[in-house]
């Protein structure tokens, strides 16, 4: 099969693509992530959805749908990419690598097609905590379910870690390479020779030069993607774009707060637990802890005179206002628990098992 890169100035359609689409799989109950946990099964209404819709368009068209895991080392944009596909925020992006730690599943409905995405953690290979293998078995588990892998990498550059994520690929998967920050590449030209470069390293189905935050773009990797879904019934409403709670989200808006706005110095170990979450007429009053392994890393936190946790607290509430479209009162809590990283005792309670 030859590849023909495609380019933003480059309308392939998805049928004249070069690439051949998926074949057909049908099966009765695909495993999808479960929201808050690591199983993998499919939820009631996901069923329900499925078989209400009898797999067929008003008009008659075949469904597609089916999974897709968005992977890449730490840091080139999986997470804008999947907001980005999804429409609306479902995972953090930040600019400290290793944000992402759940299997967000996003998904988006584009005409008879379901896009349902299953994001990844990046790959770490630096430390070697329970975290970390908690990390490397999700990624592990999650490319065995899907249809479909969108392999991420910044445009131009190739890496021993970005070698490393392209490693443990499954071969009997169709992959496409996702070659994202199209905006900071100087000189196009460039790109040509890099391109070849990365068809010899695999088989893949298509290449994708584009910018996660370019909506032109995200619109045709649409199309491009949409002859690998399986034809199949939807899994879940034509408007749903997240299984993940509130809740979820509530706590990933925290977490994105307080890595933007302490900069390189708190580990990415830290995480955010709700702990009350209560309706109180048109007002919500949530309250949540932020967790950090370390004293020194909670004065990081509420900064001087309390001025940084303010401020987190502050965003948090507006955006978790627009999110809710409703009033909100947050109160935030900062605590330290020593070595949770390192105990796989306190990833159970804290829910990464
Ligand atoms: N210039 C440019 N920057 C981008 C683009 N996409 C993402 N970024 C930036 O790259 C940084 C990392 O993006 P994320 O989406 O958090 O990356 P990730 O791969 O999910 O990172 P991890 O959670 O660490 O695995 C952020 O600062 C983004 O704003 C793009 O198309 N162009």
């Amino acid at each position: 099969m030859t590849h023909t890169p495609t380019t933003p100035d480059d309308a392939t359609s998805p049928e004249a693509s070069s690439a051949s689409p998926a074949p057909v799989v049908t099966y009765a109950l695909p495993p999808i992530p479960a929201a808050g946990s690591g199983a993998t099964s499919l939820s009631p209404e996901a069923a329900a959805a499925a078989q209400a819709s009898g797999g067929k368009m008003a008009d008659g068209t075949p469904q597609r749908c089916g999974l897709i895991a968005i992977v890449g080392r730490p840091n080139v944009g999986k997470s804008t990419l999947l907001n980005a596909l999804v429409g609306q925020k479902v995972s953090i992006t930040s600019d400290k690598a290793q944000t992402t730690r759940h299997r967000i599943t996003g998904m988006r409905t584009v005409d008879e097609a379901q896009f349902v995405f299953v994001d990844t953690p990046g790959f770490q290979m630096k430390y070697n905590a329970a975290l970390n293998r908690n990390l490397n078995r999700t990624v592990h588990g999650v490319l065995g379910d899907v249809d479909l892998v969108l392999y991420v990498l910044e445009a131009g550059r190739f890496g021993l870690d970005d070698a490393k994520v392209l490693s443990l690929l499954p071969q009997d998967k169709p992959v496409v390479m996702i070659a994202n920050k199209l905006d900071a590449v100087q000189r196009r030209a460039d790109l040509a020779p890099w391109l070849k470069s990365m068809q010899e390293r695999r088989n893949f189905s298509e290449f994708v030069p584009l910018s996660a935050k370019k909506d032109a773009d995200v619109q045709r990797l649409f199309k491009i993607l949409k002859p690998y879904l399986p034809e199949q019934g939807w899994f879940y409403d034509g408007d749903a774009l997240t299984d993940r709670s509130e809740k979820f989200l509530a706590s990933e808006i925290i977490r994105e707060k307080l890595f933007r706005l302490t900069g390189d110095e708190l580990p990415y170990t830290s995480t955010v637990i709700i702990d009350k979450w209560e309706d109180e007429g048109e007002l919500r009053r949530i309250s949540a802890s932020i967790v950090v392994e370390r004293d020194a890393h909670k004065g990081m936190i509420i900064g001087q005179g309390g001025e940084r946790l303010k401020r987190i607290g502050s965003e948090a509430r507006q955006e978790l206002e627009h999110l809710m479209d409703g009033r909100v009162f947050l109160e935030l809590w900062v605590k330290v628990r020593s070595g949770w990283a390192d105990s796989e005792e306190h990833l159970r309670t804290y829910g990464y098992e």
